[in-house]
């Protein structure tokens, strides 16, 4: 085995921005919250980029940031340093004008408490016309609007019930139609299946798909059901505030015909190049403080100090 000298390429004299061309980009997002005289470091650095057009999970334990990460999202919280952009809007700097701005077009948001997300004495026609009406929509376009979001989550028939009268998927789809009523361009899902049993899951991640594929929104859905993760292309897995890894899914064709789905898993590098090797990886080959890179044609290797001897 050849081994190059770890020398690396020149970087071009102007890296691109990261994330240039993407709808999601945050870099380096910092989120802490001060509660009394403890300071909580609830996102850590954390870097992600979303193209348009993509539906990904975000999985993580609990207190890892996931919920703090879609409330900077959703323009519902403001980050305390880094980089934030969905769209054009730059979520440290936008004014309060433009957060609700924002709020009100570029994003759409649902909880996982279907009941926060509808209001008891409406219908879910007029769930749907609402977010409309506060962005003073003609009433012509507000109904054919209601008419097509509540066709295509399969809740038409349900238009002049109140969330009483709908099952829990009901009630989580009409919440994602009134979440799409101003056309956004991002449909943020937290938790969306979380108080549902598996037939309901389905259904609602159904919709999501629907929503991804037909109406051609980018949806960011944060999840603890591996149902939900294992469907979506690609799943972002965050750890105590920063993003750790990636899977990736495609679907391969076997020489008999039939299809099979592959999963990756990808270990995230951050700007500054830093990678983070799994515990399982550092146990097994001893790799503690100090480490040895090498460059090799196609990839890098990383092998235990070894105290001078190769
Ligand atoms: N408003 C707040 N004030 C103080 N600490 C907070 C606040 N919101 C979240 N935290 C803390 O920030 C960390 C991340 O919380 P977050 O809710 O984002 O995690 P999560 O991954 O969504 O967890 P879960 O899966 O349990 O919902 C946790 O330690 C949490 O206790």
């Amino acid at each position: 085995m050849s081994t190059i000298p770890l020398s690396l390429p020149q970087p071009p004299a102007r890296a691109p921005e990261f994330g240039r061309d993407a709808l999601i980009v945050c870099e380096s997002l910092v989120r802490i919250y001060q509660s009394g005289s403890v300071e909580v470091q609830a996102l850590q650095g954390l870097d992600l980029v979303v193209d348009g057009g993509e539906m990904i999970a975000v999985v993580g334990a609990s207190g890892s940031g996931k919920s703090t990460l879609l409330s900077i999202l959703a323009g519902i919280d403001a980050p305390t340093a880094g980089r934030a952009r969905v769209d054009r809007w730059d979520l440290l700097t936008m004014s309060r004008a433009d957060r609700v701005r924002y709020r009100r077009h570029t994003v759409g948001f649902v909880r996982q408490q279907t009941t926060a997300n509808l209001l008891p004495y409406l219908t879910a026609g007029q769930m749907v016309d609402l977010p409309m009406t506060a962005a003073r929509v003609p009433a012509r376009t507000r109904r054919a609007r209601t008419g097509e979001l509540l066709a295509a989550l399969g809740v038409a028939d349900c238009a002049d019930r109140r969330p009483t009268q709908l099952s829990g998927g009901q009630q989580m789809r009409v919440a994602i139609a009134a979440a799409l009523a101003n056309t956004p361009r991002v449909l943020l899902a937290d938790e969306p299946t979380g108080e549902l049993d598996t037939a309901t899951s389905a259904e609602v991640f159904e919709a999501l798909r629907t929503v991804n594929q037909r109406l051609g929104v980018t949806v960011v859905v944060v999840t603890h059901d591996p149902e939900v993760s294992g469907q979506v292309q690609r799943t972002v897995a965050i750890r105590d505030g920063r993003t750790s890894s990636e899977v990736l899914r495609r679907t391969a064709t076997d020489d008999d015909g039939g299809t099979h789905v592959i999963a990756e898993e990808y270990a995230v590098m951050d700007r500054a190049g830093r990678v983070q090797v799994p515990r399982e990886y550092r146990e097994a080959l001893a790799l503690t403080r100090r480490v040895r890179l090498a460059l090799e044609a196609d990839h890098v290797t990383i092998r235990p100090d070894t105290g001078g001897t190769p």
